[in-house]
């Protein structure tokens, strides 16, 4: 099986005569230059390229590569990550007819899906598409582990041909897992990261994490990120969904979302990769505080406040790092901070209520089986925001009172009660 960009490559070569003229084929090139165009960025040189204020959303054409080149059934798209999120993903696109081949650590996952269609662990009262499998026949992971990993052959076949690579794992063990997957993943495929989070041990975000892992030194491909309201219960249960696609290369943004879209999936398209980042790992913080405040029984006067005030230090994050506050007014800014922060599905703010009811972190931890990404950002941001920052905690807490005050009372530092009274002696400031 071909690469992406081998695919788009011989697809060019054997259409060239029909499409001369076709202004969309461009978008071929565009592919096959991306690599090489691709600037390394990451978060701390970020000023030197784009400066403070954000950037320029460059207007071209939307692609279909796949859609109009491919039929789904001979693209391979390669999941890794067997928990919610992951087992969504192969839903959407299975869904859309793409053979889509799960890379999960658990072997009862791997049976579970082989024999009966379902993920046995995660949202096992759905089944799955056909074409979403684990098979000797299209790639052989049913002995793939990623923890104690006999057969890296597995991972090899899992990843032989695909052409785009989903990573949907929590953010924590993400690095570890995308060094020992990177070296399989063919030349120039696009990573598509649905993760929402800080690395705690670094303080970066996943768009430096998978530069420095998947897209490194002279193996630069297609970044993008997926972000926006979206629990993957309701995406299983086939429930109208609307996300974000962001790639610093808007075509192929469009086509994966293009990829992605169906009746019930709906997909928009950005390049402010940055503002999409920053929002989906700092609205978890922000439903941590809402859960919290709920939990303590505060009211909706006090949510409705907390939830606003997040969403503007949210915001000065993102324009700080250069991300725009479009993007935060959109889907994967307020559009999931609100689903995360209202919606009893979340398990940020599951976290939050429980804290406010009483329970230790250690309590809520060890009787909870999927991940709450806020729990590890929100230490990653304490120390993380007031050094970007090049301030102190106690200063910094002055600008990001609600980003700052999670850790704290996560550890045990603080009661929420006293965070509560924290939060509302800070002196009074001009709105924005
Ligand atoms: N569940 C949801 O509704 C959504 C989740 N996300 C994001 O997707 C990411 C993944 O979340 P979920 O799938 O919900 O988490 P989950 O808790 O449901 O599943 C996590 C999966 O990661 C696997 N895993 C953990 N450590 C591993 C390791 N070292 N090696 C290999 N596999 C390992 C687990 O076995 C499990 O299958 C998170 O960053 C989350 O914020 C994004 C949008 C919605
Ligand atoms: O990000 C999510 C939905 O978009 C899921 O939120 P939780 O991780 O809080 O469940």
């Amino acid at each position: 099986m071909l690469s992406f960009a081998e695919n788009t490559f011989s697809v060019k070569n054997n259409m060239k005569s029909f499409f001369k003229e076709d202004p969309s084929f461009v978008l071929n090139t565009n592919c096959l230059n991306f690599c090489e165009h691709q600037t390394k960025f990451s978060v701390r040189n970020w000023f030197e390229t784009h400066g403070k204020k954000g950037r320029k959303v460059p207007r071209g054409n939307v692609g279909t590569v796949f859609s109009r080149f491919e039929t789904p059934s001979n693209v391979k798209i390669t999941v890794i990550g067997g928990g919610s999120f992951g087992t969504a993903m192969s839903k959407v696109f299975g869904m859309k007819g793409y053979q889509v081949c799960l890379l999960v650590r658990d072997r009862n996952i791997v049976d579970g899906i082989n024999q009966e269609r379902r993920n046995p662990k995660y949202l096992r009262e759905f089944t799955l598409p056909h074409s979403v499998f684990v098979s000797p026949f299209f790639c052989n992971c049913s002995g793939f582990n990623f923890m104690y990993s006999k057969a890296t052959s597995n991972v090899e076949s899992a990843l032989e041909g695909t052409q785009l690579v989903v990573h949907a794992l929590p953010v924590q063990v993400s690095r570890e897992v995308l060094e020992r997957v990177a070296p399989f993943i063919p030349t120039g495929v696009p990573v598509l990261s649905t993760s929402k989070g800080l690395e705690v041990a670094s303080h970066k975000f996943m768009f430096e994490l998978l530069q420095e892992t998947v897209s490194n030194h002279g193996n630069r491909r297609p970044l993008a990120f997926l972000s926006g309201p979206s629990f993957a219960k309701e995406i299983m249960q086939e429930l109208p969904t609307a996300v974000v696609v962001a790639c610093e290369n808007l075509e192929i943004a469009g086509q994966i979302a293009a990829m992605l879209s169906s009746s019930i999936f709906k997909v928009f398209t950005t390049t402010d990769f940055i503002g999409v980042e920053v929002a989906g790992a700092l609205k978890n913080i922000i439903a941590i505080a809402a859960g919290m405040a709920e939990g303590m029984g505060l009211g909706m006067n006090a949510i409705a406040g907390l939830v606003t005030r997040g969403c503007s230090e949210m915001r000065r994050v993102a324009e700080f790092l250069g991300g725009s506050s479009v993007t935060l007014s959109g889907l994967s800014g307020v559009g999931d901070t609100f689903l995360t922060c209202f919606g009893p599905l979340s398990r940020n703010r599951t976290v939050g209520y429980r804290l406010g009811k009483g329970e230790s972190l250690n309590e809520i931890l060890t009787t909870s089986q999927e991940v709450a990404e806020g729990v590890a950002t929100a230490k990653a941001v304490v120390e993380w925001l007031p050094a970007v920052l090049n301030t102190t905690y106690t200063r910094a807490l002055v600008r990001f009172p609600i980003l700052l005050s999670v850790a704290p009372i996560l550890e045990g530092k603080l009661t929420p009660e006293e965070g509560m009274q924290q939060l509302m002696a800070m002196p009074p400031t001009v709105e924005d």
